[in-house]
């Protein structure tokens, strides 16, 4: 009997150090703001993985499962979903790399603003008012690749997959197609596993997306305030910033930084001199760069120092005939990875957007700039985890939402 009091308090012991030790790494890891409320209040389970491997772990089970995100969610209602899905990123990308940015910025553009809802798809009509016509979203791209898609998802199983998880499904396959054009898919990751089971919003917010998106002249306190008010960590917010390893920027976005950064005449003294000559023969000087005609919407962009807000996202940058830019324009060195490239370059003064450097502008926030830079295999998990945070910011479930049959227009009223 003894012996056996001895074995159960052992066993009690055990059990108490192994949970400490699991949630002392839980806290290490993923630090706070990890839980997603999702809009009928349940929560959305999170999901670990430790090293490059995922580590499948429900920390909060929802209590209804029809209401809530879950795995495989079109398991019965239409399990080619998902395949459909990376069948046709992988096709266009063939053809057409530059599907893969697009989407991703598409994601983040609809998730930052009221959640994964779909909500910037939609069209301007009687009723809607369109995400598309705010300034920081008159440059997107994607909305054609997401048309396609969804039409083929409704020939197969008419009127059940949301354009919401969609959007984020071919999101999630357009980093692993950048991964494996660069090579580092095999050197693990970053696949990120998503639930299902988002619906679509029946408005859209044009005054939000005006306000509340960073703008690319944003200083890092804004920056690092907009992601914290939605549960992202310093850390978080630096490894999304790694999407900026792909894609394009337009010169309006950056070229006060070359001849009249904040009023003064003068290049911004933050972007390396070599890079700064070759820009400006690509960008040549306009008008804008001098006296720029955009009149930014207030909220964050108020909070700016007066002279960079005069030309942040300008009303129709979109549609200025201006040059665009790879984000990685004139990389050197030959490093290819994914991430790695764009915190060296913020290293060596080179990120193009004044909102991309900021992140070089306090200690917490270079600290894992140099650590991205110098551990490919940490980025590719941090990124990965920060996808997945974001794939599932604030998302609509169960009768909250709809599911569209066009991405662009909301079901009819019955
Ligand atoms: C403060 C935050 C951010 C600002 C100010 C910002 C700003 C910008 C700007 C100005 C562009 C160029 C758009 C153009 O000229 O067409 C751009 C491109 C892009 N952004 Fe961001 N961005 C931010 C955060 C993010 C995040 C968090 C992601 C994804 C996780 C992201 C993904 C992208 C991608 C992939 C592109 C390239 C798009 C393409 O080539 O089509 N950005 N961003
Ligand atoms: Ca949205």
């Amino acid at each position: 009997m003894r012996y056996l009091g001895g074995y159960k308090i052992a066993l009690l012991t055990c059990s108490v150090i192994a949970l400490s030790i699991y949630i002392a790494f839980y806290r290490i890891e993923f630090g706070n703001g990890n839980f997603q409320e999702n809009r009928t209040g349940g929560k959305v389970s999170e999901k670990l993985f430790i090293g490059d491997d995922f580590m499948f772990m429900s920390i909060a089970e929802d209590i209804d499962r029809s209401h809530s995100l879950h795995y495989d969610y079109y398991r019965d209602s239409c399990p080619s979903a998902e395949k459909i899905i990376a069948k046709s990123i992988r096709d266009i990308y063939d053809v057409k790399p530059s599907v893969a940015p697009s989407l991703i910025r598409l994601l983040f553009h609809d998730c930052f603003i009221e959640g994964c809802d779909a909500s910037v798809l939609l069209d301007a009509d009687e009723a809607v008012t369109s995400e598309k016509e705010a300034s920081p979203n008159l440059s997107l791209k994607g909305f054609d690749v997401i048309d396609a898609i969804k039409s083929e998802l409704e020939n197969v199983c008419p009127g059940v997959v949301s354009c919401a998880d969609l959007l984020v499904l071919a999101a999630r396959e357009a980093v692993i197609v950048v991964h494996l054009a660069f090579l580092t898919l095999l050197a693990g990751g970053p696949f990120y596993p998503l639930e299902t089971g988002r619906k679509d919003s029946a408005v859209a917010f044009k005054e939000i997306a005006q306000d509340q998106l960073p703008p690319p002249q944003a200083t890092l306190s804004v920056i690092l305030a907009s992601f914290a008010s939605r549960g992202f960590s310093v850390r978080e917010t630096v490894s999304l910033f790694g999407a900026h390893s792909i894609g394009v920027t337009h010169c309006t976005f950056f070229e006060s930084r070359l001849y009249n950064f904040s009023g003064t005449g003068k290049p911004d003294p933050d972007l390396n001199p070599r890079l700064l000559e070759e820009l400006k023969t690509k960008c040549p000087f306009s008008v804008s760069a001098s006296s720029p005609s955009a009149s930014p919407g207030a909220g964050l962009v108020s909070s700016l120092p007066a002279s960079d807000s005069e030309n942040s996202y300008g009303e129709s940058s979109g549609n200025r005939n201006d040059g665009e830019i790879d984000l990685s324009y004139n990389n050197e060195g030959g490093d290819e990875n994914f991430g790695t490239r764009y915190y060296k370059r913020l290293m060596e003064k080179k990120g193009l957007l004044f909102s991309d450097q900021q992140l070089m502008g306090s200690e917490e926030t270079e600290l894992w700039v140099r650590a991205y830079a110098s551990d490919p295999s940490l980025f590719r998990r941090d990124f990965a985890m920060s996808m997945m945070k974001l794939s599932s910011y604030h998302v609509l479930t169960g009768p909250l939402g709809q599911v569209r049959t066009t991405c662009s227009k909301v079901l009819p009223r019955n």
